[in-house]
C-alpha cells in the first residue's frame, strides 16, 4: 500500500468518471482542506487543546509592602511584594490556572557566597507561601530548588576553588526543600541540576513526615541563553560569574536529556520537566514518548521576552503567537507549561468559552 496509515490510496481506484463537472478541477480523491472548511470542522478533527488546566503561572516576588516593579526585559511582568502575590493569587483561583510557581528577588545584602538566606524559614518565598496558602489553600504551590536568587556569585550551588560542589549543595538544597515545604508548598522543583537531589530532598520530605509533597524535578534543563530576563528579574544577572555549563545540560544533546529524566524518576520524581520550552520540543516529545510521566515544559523568560517584544513593536500579533506557541507544547507531548503568559492566556481562553 502506497500509505501505512489511512484510506488505502490503490483501494480506491474507482471509476472518476471522465470529464470533471467542473472545469479546470484536478482529478483528486483526496482533498484534505475538506477537514478545513470551517470553524466547525476544523473543531471536530481538532487534535490538541489548551486550557487553563495546563498552566502554570511564575510569579516573581521583592520584599515591602504594595509594591510592583517592572521589569525591563520582560514587558508586562512584575516584580511583587507579598501581598501583591496574593492578589494574583486570587486571580490565578478566579481564572481556574491550578498552580502558581514563585521566584524571590532576594535583597542584595542578604545575598552570600553560601545562599545562606535559601534556608531562612522565613525568607520572601516561604512569608508568600503562607500568606497565599492562607487566603487560597486550594490552589497548588510550586516553589523553585536552587541557590542563585540567593547566591552572591549567582551560581545554582556552592563553589571551592572556582568548582561546583555537588554533594555539598545538596545538603543545603535539602534543607531549602524542607523549609518551603514546612511552609506549606505542594511541589518543591529542583532546578539546580546537581546529581542525587531528587533522592536526597524525597528521602527527607520522607523523614520529616511530608509524604505528599511533590517532586517536579527540572530534569533535563539546559545550559541556555533563554534564561537572560530572569537573571534580571532576580537580580543574579550582573553578579552571575562565568557560566553554568558544568551543571547545566549542553543543547547539543537527547540521549543524555533522557538519562537524566529517568534517574530523577527512579529518585522519586512525580513529574519531570524540560527546560526551555520552544527550542527544545524534540526532547520534551522524546521524554513523553519514552517514559509516560506527567511532563512539564517551561517556555522561560526569553522565549516570552521575544513574543512581548516583537509584539510590541508590531512585527507580529502578540495573542495569536502566545496562543500557538502553548499549544505547539501541548503537540509536543507536554501535560502543562510553566509560562509567564499563563493569566493572558487563561483570560483569553475564557472569554473564547
Ligand atoms: N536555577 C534557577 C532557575 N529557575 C528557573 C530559571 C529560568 C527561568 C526563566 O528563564 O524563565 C532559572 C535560571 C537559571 O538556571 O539560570
Ligand atoms: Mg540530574
Amino acid at each position: 500500500m502506497a500509505i501505512k496509515y489511512g484510506r488505502p490510496i490503490e483501494l480506491r481506484e474507482v471509476a472518476r468518471g471522465t470529464g470533471a463537472v467542473v472545469p479546470h478541477a484536478l482529478d483528486l480523491t483526496v482533498r484534505p482542506r475538506r477537514n478545513r472548511k470551517a470553524e466547525w470542522a476544523r473543531r471536530m478533527v481538532r487534535e490538541n487543546v489548551l486550557t487553563t488546566d495546563d498552566l502554570i503561572w511564575p510569579l516573581f516576588l521583592i520584599d515591602g509592602n504594595n509594591k510592583r516593579e517592572q521589569i525591563a526585559s520582560m514587558p508586562g511582568v512584575e516584580r511583587l511584594s507579598v501581598d501583591q502575590a496574593v492578589v494574583e493569587a486570587e486571580r490565578a483561583m478566579k481564572l481556574t490556572i491550578p498552580c502558581l510557581a514563585l521566584f524571590p528577588y532576594t535583597d542584595p545584602s542578604l545575598r552570600d557566597e553560601e545562599g545562606s538566606e535559601a534556608t531562612n524559614p522565613n525568607n520572601l518565598v516561604c512569608q508568600a507561601v503562607r500568606a497565599i496558602k492562607k487566603e487560597f489553600p486550594d490552589l497548588g504551590i510550586l516553589c523553585d530548588v536552587a541557590l542563585d536568587p540567593f547566591t552572591s556569585h549567582g551560581h545554582d550551588g556552592l563553589i571551592a576553588d572556582g568548582k561546583i560542589l555537588n554533594d555539598e549543595t545538596v545538603a543545603v538544597l535539602v534543607r531549602q526543600a524542607l523549609v518551603q515545604a514546612e511552609a506549606g508548598c505542594d511541589i518543591i522543583a529542583p532546578s539546580d541540576m546537581m546529581d542525587g537531589r531528587v533522592a536526597a530532598i524525597r528521602e527527607a520530605l520522607d523523614r520529616t513526615g511530608l509524604l505528599d509533597v511533590q517532586i517536579m524535578a527540572y530534569a533535563a534543563k539546559y545550559a541556555s541563553a533563554f534564561y537572560g530576563p530572569f537573571r534580571d528579574a532576580i537580580g543574579s544577572a550582573k553578579t552571575l560569574t562565568g557560566d553554568k555549563r558544568t551543571y547545566q545540560m549542553d543543547s547539543a544533546n537527547t540521549d543524555e536529556a533522557l538519562r537524566e529524566v529517568e534517574l530523577d524518576i527512579s529518585e522519586g520524581a512525580d513529574m519531570v520537566m524540560v527546560k526551555p520550552g520552544m527550542p527544545y520540543l524534540d526532547v520534551l516529545r522524546r521524554v513523553k514518548d519514552t517514559f509516560a510521566m506527567p511532563t512539564f515544559a517551561y517556555q522561560v523568560s526569553g522565549e516570552y521576552a521575544m513574543i512581548a517584544a516583537a509584539a510590541n513593536n508590531g512585527w507580529l500579533d502578540g495573542d495569536r503567537a502566545m496562543m500557538e506557541s502553548l499549544l505547539a507544547f501541548k503537540r509536543a507531548g507536554a501535560d502543562g507549561v510553566l509560562s509567564y503568559f499563563a493569566p493572558k492566556a487563561a483570560e483569553k481562553l475564557r472569554s473564547q468559552g
